[in-house]
């Protein structure tokens, strides 16, 4: 803890187990402590800090657990100068040390230059080289260059749960004066090299319930004279997508923006080293082999990912048992001009008529647990001319302009409903691991960063 300002380092924010994704007491415990510290950080900076209560959380046992309270906090309200609002959460994503990390995840640790911990890529680094921008002019004795507000919220990884409400509320309140917007959670595509974010896609996620009966059964007594739920889950699911990565959902690309000559021409001009991206990754081969095709099923095409079965055996060893009720979960990353609602039409219509077709007996639910929209903006914007000033200012390059295949649900909320322009400034390196064990940022992104967020200001007050 730096006494005089009363800032707390990310050593101390990694060691706080703020994980939203399991919806625990301990957890939660951790979330709300996590959100005090942060308000009383940037009260100590000499912010206006409001803690909002967001209610309970309905989970799908019919408990609840408390939402961890967003933090709206304002520093500076000169009606001269522009008004910048830095989105950020401070919940992690679950973390084991069992689960293969090499240290433990909640103990931030260095090692060769690579600070290692859970959240301090995603988002606990740059949430905290914001405050450190601003604690920089702070110490300077020099006045902010913007009024700055910050939204920070505990529950992003779970699906900001609530938050839409809370914006659409804070509309005309706590949004009425901001100018821009900007979140700084996602990568570089490249180790040291900057970059701008533009888009992100959006994510429908699914679930597909398989019913006999709420009970396992013996695979002895009963194998054999049963409509065997999983058999019907594994048919399902293997009817969404093919081996090249196709989506076979009829209709699914109908909506999907036409690509153009221009457009090819940004991702020819856009650095990434396959290989490199390849061995970082540790995956053989992709599903594509050039550059432009890699960055446009990532960035412009949707995807459909199978993550998991509720209900299977998914133990070590030989148990002989033939599951009574199994859920799939599988979700869609969705692209500019798909729709969510079209979506969940044509997901449902074609899994309703793969079952019809195998004449099970079981009973079949499909549910749409997650609508969230694809973003994109306008980099001709004032602040993405800033933030190209800024990087150029700090790291002496040009930025890679680049999407995320990643969603970011609140940049297509701000866009919607508080009508501003946002950008994405991430200042991680493509490695970090963001979600995955050994998640990590390089110090000099952390502290080139905080850099470039202090020049990013100075650059908005002279565009403004
Ligand atoms: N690189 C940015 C990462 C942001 C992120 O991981 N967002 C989640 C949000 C989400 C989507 N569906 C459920 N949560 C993501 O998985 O994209
Ligand atoms: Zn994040
Ligand atoms: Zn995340």
């Amino acid at each position: 803890m730096d006494p005089k300002l009363g800032r707390m380092t990310l050593k101390e924010w990694v060691a706080i187990e703020s994980d939203s994704v399991q919806p625990v007491p301990r957890f939660r415990q951790e979330l709300f402590r996590m959100m005090a510290v942060a308000a009383d950080t940037l009260q100590r900076l000499g912010a206006r800090v409001a803690s909002v209560d967001m209610g309970p959380q309905q989970l799908p046992d019919g408990q609840s657990l408390p939402i961890p309270p967003v933090i709206l906090a304002e520093l500076g309200s000169d009606p001269t100068k522009g008004t910048v609002c830095f989105y950020g959460h401070l919940d992690v994503q679950p973390a084991d040390r069992g689960d293969g990390w090499l240290t433990d995840p909640y103990v931030l640790t260095e090692v060769d230059g690579k600070l290692y911990g859970r959240g301090a890529t995603d988002n606990k680094g740059p949430v905290l080289a914001w405050i450190n921008a601003v604690s920089a002019f702070r110490a300077l004795e020099q006045d902010l260059p913007v009024n700055i507000k910050f939204i920070i919220e505990g529950m992003e990884e779970a699906g900001s749960v609530a938050l839409e409400e809370l914006v659409e509320k804070e509309k005309d309140r706590f949004f009425s004066g901001v100018d821009y917007i900007v979140i700084s959670d996602n990568l570089w595509i490249s180790q040291r090299k900057p970059a701008i974010t533009y888009g992100t896609r959006g994510n429908s996620y699914f679930m597909v319930e398989v019913k006999c009966r709420d009970q396992d059964f013996h695979s002895g007594t009963f194998g054999g004279i049963l409509h065997e739920p999983m058999a019907d889950l594994v048919a399902l699911l293997g009817s969404l997508v093919d081996s090249s990565g196709h989506i076979l959902v009829p209709g699914i690309y109908d909506e999907v923006v036409p690509l153009t000559e221009e457009e090819i021409n940004t991702y020819k001009a856009i650095h990434l080293d396959l290989e490199e991206y390849r061995n970082s990754s540790r995956v053989e081969k992709f599903l594509f082999d050039t550059k432009e095709e890699i960055l446009m099923h990532l960035w412009r095409y949707p995807s459909l990912s199978i993550h998991g079965i509720e209900g299977a055996f998914d133990e070590p060893g030989t148990k002989t048992v033939i599951p009574g009720r199994v859920i799939g979960k599988f979700s869609i990353r969705l692209v500019p001009h798909m729709n969510v609602s079209a979506v969940e039409k044509q997901v449902t219509r074609h899994l309703e008529d793969v079952f019809s077709k195998r004449n099970s007996s079981n009973k079949m639910v499909v549910s749409m647990t997650l609508g969230l929209h694809p973003w994109i903006a306008n980099i001709d914007d004032t602040q993405y001319l800033a933030a190209k000033r800024a990087i150029r200012t700090v790291f002496g390059t040009e930025p890679d302009m680049i999407r995320d295949g990643s969603t970011i649900p609140i940049a297509k909320m701000f866009q919607e409903i508080v009508h501003k322009s946002v950008v994405l400034i991430p200042l991680g390196a493509v490695d970090d691991g963001e979600h995955s064990q050994n998640e990590k940022i390089n110090r000099w992104n952390y502290i080139e960063g905080t850099k470039l967020f202090a020049a990013f200001f100075l650059e908005m007050a002279q565009l403004h």
